[in-house]
Order: C-alpha cells, then sequence, then structure tokens
C-alpha cells in the first residue's frame, strides 16, 4: 500500500468490468472515434472491455514508467503512440490520483479525450469522463494485483 494512504477500496472483476461497460456507454456513438491509447499498463485492462463494448479494434499504448526518486515522482515515457495530436483518440487509464500521469498524457495528446475508471479529487480535473469517485487517502486495490485468500469465520477470530 502507498505511504500517502490510510485506506483502501477493494475491487472485484465483476465490479470493473460493469463500471468500464458503464464508461464505454458514454463514448458513443462508437463511430467518431479513430481508437483507443491504453496507458500502460493499468489503462490495458479498461482498454480492452472499451474496445470490445465500442467495436474498436485499432487499439496502440504509451508505455509509462512512474517512481519516486528522492521524493520527487518522476515519470518516463518508454514508447508513444502513433498519433501526433491524440485527435480523435480514446485515452485510457483505470484510474488518475495526483494527476501527474494526467498531465503528461494531455502534453502528449491534447486534442484526445482522456477517460478514467476511477477518479481522485486531486487528479479529476485533469479527466474529461470518469465513472466513481475515490477519496484521496484511499488506495484502490485492483483485481490484477489481488488473490482470493482462506479467512477464518468471525466466530473463531472471537477473542
Ligand atoms: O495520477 P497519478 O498520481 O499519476 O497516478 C495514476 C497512475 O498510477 C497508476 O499507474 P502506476 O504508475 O502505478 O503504474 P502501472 O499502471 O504500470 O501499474 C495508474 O495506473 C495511473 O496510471
Ligand atoms: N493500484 C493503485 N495504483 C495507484 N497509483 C496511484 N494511485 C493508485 C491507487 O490508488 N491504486
Ligand atoms: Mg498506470
Amino acid at each position: 500500500m502507498s505511504f500517502k494512504t490510510n485506506k483502501e477500496f477493494f475491487v472485484s472483476w465483476e465490479e470493473f468490468h460493469r463500471a468500464t461497460r458503464e464508461l464505454a456507454l458514454r463514448q458513443l456513438p462508437a463511430d467518431q472515434w479513430k481508437g483507443i491509447i491504453a496507458v500502460t499498463r493499468g489503462g490495458l485492462v479498461p482498454a480492452g472491455i472499451l474496445a470490445r463494448e465500442l467495436n474498436i479494434r485499432y487499439i496502440d499504448t504509451v508505455c509509462i514508467s512512474s517512481y519516486d526518486h528522492d521524493s520527487q515522482r518522476e515519470l518516463k515515457v518508454l514508447k508513444g503512440a502513433e498519433t501526433s495530436d491524440g485527435e480523435g483518440f480514446l485515452v485510457v487509464d483505470d484510474l488518475v490520483d495526483t494527476g501527474e500521469t494526467a498531465k503528461a498524457i494531455r502534453e502528449m495528446f491534447p486534442k484526445a479525450k482522456f477517460v478514467t475508471v476511477y477518479a481522485k479529487p486531486q487528479g479529476s480535473p485533469l479527466v474529461d469522463e470518469y465513472v466513481a469517485d475515490v477519496e484521496q487517502d484511499t488506495w484502490i486495490q485492483f483485481p490484477w494485483d489481488m488473490q482470493l485468500n482462506y479467512i477464518a469465520p468471525i466466530a473463531e477470530s472471537e477473542a
């Protein structure tokens, strides 16, 4: 978990699928899009769902690596996309948090529509459309980062 957050929000595959289908519904008519640009890696999952729902087969990626270095978050673009300004493209990521990734996306693709499934308050103004709000101090746990685990019955965990 991030050191910056103290709460967690667990997202199941079903809930992620449902929310992303809702995002897809808001991108109609589908034929306005030349394609989708997924922001790796988190954006790859919603990109697949959007592509299926909107019948889009042109999917590009923008590959971003971000890490903390001397307390300052540094973004590295490992690979761009095959469009000069993003016109006619949907750029998709799983979430926006501080908005640092969103700022880089906006600079790279000023004419694209940038959408995410989840948004925290600091980053939400930088997104054109998102489905669900999450508090800034909450860490979103995605299903691809989790596994099912056994948990003891409540009665057995009584003191
Ligand atoms: O608004 P920000 O503070 O920039 O955070 C949002 C970004 O953070 C996560 O990616 P992460 O860097 O964890 O990499 P990943 O997608 O490869 O897991 C998420 O998928 C967004 O891309
Ligand atoms: N999984 C996950 N990755 C993030 N990257 C930035 N914020 C988050 C978050 O809340 N959850
Ligand atoms: Mg990401």
